[in-house]
């Protein structure tokens, strides 16, 4: 198979898809692989290591999507990129399509395969989402303590407080992923936490692996309503896998914080969980004040620490790209069904529940698709 890496365009998106050790894996399986130009920089990879490794520099993006069989990126593609695709392109990226209509309906007419790293499934967990979400909870905790300081528009509280002078209070909505590394880090950092999620299980777990140094909070209105007006910083951390996120978080909940609390809003990828939020915001602009707030709502988190979340990324991508090449991506949806609930767009069909729904389009089970 021939296998394109494409440089991200996304604002401040230094990550790739592809390592040099990666590209000499796929090579070794016979394919080739063709890396755009420059495409590692961001990560600290050279053209050259490509090479060395077995890979091919293409300075035309043009003719790096003609020519391949399978593009494999790391965030959804932009408008620029929507006509690079041909159909029954496979298209292997992060795609977050419940909150995107303009770019599902574009590969929907352009008839792209699109196995979306979010949704694929191992064993109850998404192993493709898992680490970026370590690598963007353990951010929120950094990005959010940087937007409680005076010259960033926050209140001016220190995480951790000092002797004689309380700590601030972290709320964490969502205890999943993205939500334990945040707690992780605000408790090291001296914060006060609190995390909030629907799952009692969850709950339990939590309190279980932080000794009780976390208080836990059964997710519904009444008790949210009651946290986030405590909080300094507040973190949004929700999913439901493949789904426009819910929105928990209201307008009046966030006029009743105090002026120069924060939140940051990880789920803002899966369209938000908090109704001031009406903007995705970039690593190069990213916050914004509303109701006395900072908000911040940046949907490539781990690009802007793209060398350890680049090899994060392609320790876990790496295995999907090989089955996907050598097998073909049919057959190798066939042999693993966690994989196959990766395809979320099929020959101008949608074949995720939740993003048919968010869209309001007929919806194919991949089942159909695949037997
Ligand atoms: N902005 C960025 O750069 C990045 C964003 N993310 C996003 O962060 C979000 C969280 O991801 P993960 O932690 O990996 O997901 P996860 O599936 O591990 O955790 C989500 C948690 O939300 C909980 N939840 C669902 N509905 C809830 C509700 N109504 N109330 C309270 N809790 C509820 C679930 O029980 C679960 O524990 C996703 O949208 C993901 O795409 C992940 C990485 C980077
Ligand atoms: C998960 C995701 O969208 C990201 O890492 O950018």
């Amino acid at each position: 198979m021939i296998i394109g890496v494409a440089k991200e365009i996304k604002n401040n998106e230094n990550r790739v898809a592809l390592t040099p050790a990666g590209t000499e894996a796929l090579k070794k399986a016979g394919h080739t692989v063709l890396v755009e130009q420059s495409a590692g920089i961001g990560s600290g990879f050279s053209d050259e290591s490509y090479i060395q490794a077995g890979g091919e520099i293409i300075a035309d993006k043009k003719a790096l999507f003609d020519k391949s069989d399978m593009i494999i990126k790391v965030k959804e593609p932009l408008a620029p990129e929507y006509d690079l695709f041909h159909e029954g392109q496979i298209l292997f990226t992060y795609l977050h399509l419940a909150p995107e209509p303009e770019l599902t309906k574009a590969l929907l007419d352009k008839k792209v395969v699109g196995i979306a790293y979010e949704t694929i499934e191992r064993n109850h967990t998404l192993p493709l989402l898992f680490p970026m979400s370590e690598v963007a909870g353990r951010m929120s905790v950094q990005v959010g303590a940087h937007c409680l300081e005076k010259p960033f528009g926050g209140k001016g509280v220190l995480l951790g407080g000092v002797p004689g002078v309380e700590s601030a209070q972290v709320v964490i909505i969502g205890g999943g992923i993205v939500g334990t590394n945040a707690a992780k880090m605000a408790l090291g950092m001296g914060a006060r936490v609190t995390i909030i999620d629907k799952c009692v299980d969850r709950l339990v777990y939590l309190d279980d692996i932080f000794g009780g140094r976390v208080t836990t909070v059964m997710s519904n209105s009444y008790n949210i309503a009651n946290w986030v007006k405590k909080a300094d910083l507040l973190i949004g951390a929700v999913l439901l896998p493949g789904a426009k996120a819910p929105q928990l978080v209201s307008e009046e909940m966030v006029k009743s914080m105090e002026p120069g609390s924060v939140i940051v809003d990880v789920a803002i990828d899966q369209g938000g969980s908090v109704e001031t939020i009406d903007r995705v915001t970039t690593h190069d602009n990213p916050t914004f004040v509303k109701h006395g707030v900072v908000h911040y709502s940046v949907a490539n988190m781990p690009g802007a620490v793209a060398r350890t979340s680049t090899f994060a990324l392609t320790n876990s991508t790496l295995e999907y790209a090989l089955q996907i090449a050598n097998k073909g991506w049919k057959a190798a949806l066939q042999a693993d069904p966690g994989l196959a609930k990766g395809l979320n767009v099929y020959d101008g069909k949608v074949t995720f529940q939740g993003v048919a729904e968010a869209h309001n389009l007929p919806y194919v089970p991949v089942e159909k698709i695949l037997f």
